[in-house]
């Protein structure tokens, strides 16, 4: 199975992501990609909640959603949309940082909403309070398909090691790992994280990432870490989307997954302990 992980920069319209998000699809289609994936908050990178409230939409009426949906059945595509930020159900007030799993024919395979927040202040400048934001998750969710049984996280999700490993003894072999990874912590993390979750599972990683300075209307500039990884389930790094918007492409072959878990059983190997105390 060919994937096809989209590296953007998204802006804080919609519209716009919208547009590029689709042209990059057709490139990808053509390209031959059966499994197509977009980074987290895909619809809108915004450091402006006003901005946010106007923009974001419930996910009924989310025109991202429903124009990705349109493209993946007109390409006869699997889509992972990595995430959009949706209003919630009242009565919660915040958004959801939501992930999509698109069948061929456009019909929403399943959701799962981020679980953990990204609250933390990475340097002495950049804060980051999703939860003031955001409404966590609290679901893992595993998702059998004909390309593979695929475990869907978020982002900062990725240094949960415990939710990974849940997912792969719930069936996964394939962990998507959407982001938009701070400058700050990218250089030293993102990698080796990536790497890990492949390792200590036996999985194939896909992380479609957000790069660059992101055009936006409104509040304090942002500016992601890019660098889109497909990790193979020995843990070694196919492919590496740099800084610079564009497609990555990966050959997932789940053979790979039997061979690293039969070479290296610690999915087996699990243990119950007492303490500590
Ligand atoms: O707010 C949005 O627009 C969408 N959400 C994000 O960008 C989130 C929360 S701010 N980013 C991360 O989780 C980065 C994690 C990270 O960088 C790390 O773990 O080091």
């Amino acid at each position: 199975m060919k994937a096809a992980l989209l590296q953007i920069s998204s802006s804080d319209d919609p519209a716009e992501n919208l547009e590029t998000v689709r042209v990059m699809m057709r490139e990808a289609a053509g390209q031959g990609a059966e499994f197509i994936l977009t980074p987290e908050v895909t619809n809108c990178v915004s450091s402006s909640r006003s901005h946010q409230k106007a923009v974001l939409q419930p996910e009924s009426e989310d025109q991202t959603l429903a124009g990705l949906r349109a493209e993946a059945k007109g390409l006869g595509v699997w889509l992972l949309i990595g995430s959009l930020g949706v209003k919630s159900a009242p009565p919660e007030t915040r958004f959801a940082n939501r992930s999509f799993l698109i069948t061929p024919q456009g019909e929403i395979a399943a959701r799962y909403d981020k679980i953990h927040m990204f609250d933390v202040q990475v340097t002495e400048t950049e804060t980051y309070r999703e939860s003031e934001g955001f409404a966590p998750g609290d679901r893992a969710v595993a998702v059998e398909t004909p390309l593979g049984t695929v475990g869907m996280t978020i982002c900062y999700d990725v240094r949960f090691a415990y939710l990974h490993r849940a997912l792969a003894h719930a069936g996964a072999q394939i962990l998507t790992v959407p982001a938009a990874f701070s400058p700050a912590t990218g250089p030293a993390h993102w990698e080796p994280l990536l790497r890990a979750r492949a390792i200590e599972t036996g999985s194939w990683v896909l992380a479609p990432a957000q790069c660059g300075a992101h055009k936006i209307s409104e509040g304090k500039p942002r500016r992601t870490h890019g660098h889109s990884l497909v990790v193979s389930p020995w843990g070694e790094v196919v492919a590496d989307g740099g800084t610079e918007p564009g497609i990555v492409y990966a050959e997932i072959d789940l053979a790979q997954v039997a061979r690293a878990r039969a070479q290296i059983p610690v999915l087996t190997h699990d243990r119950q302990f007492e303490g500590p105390a």
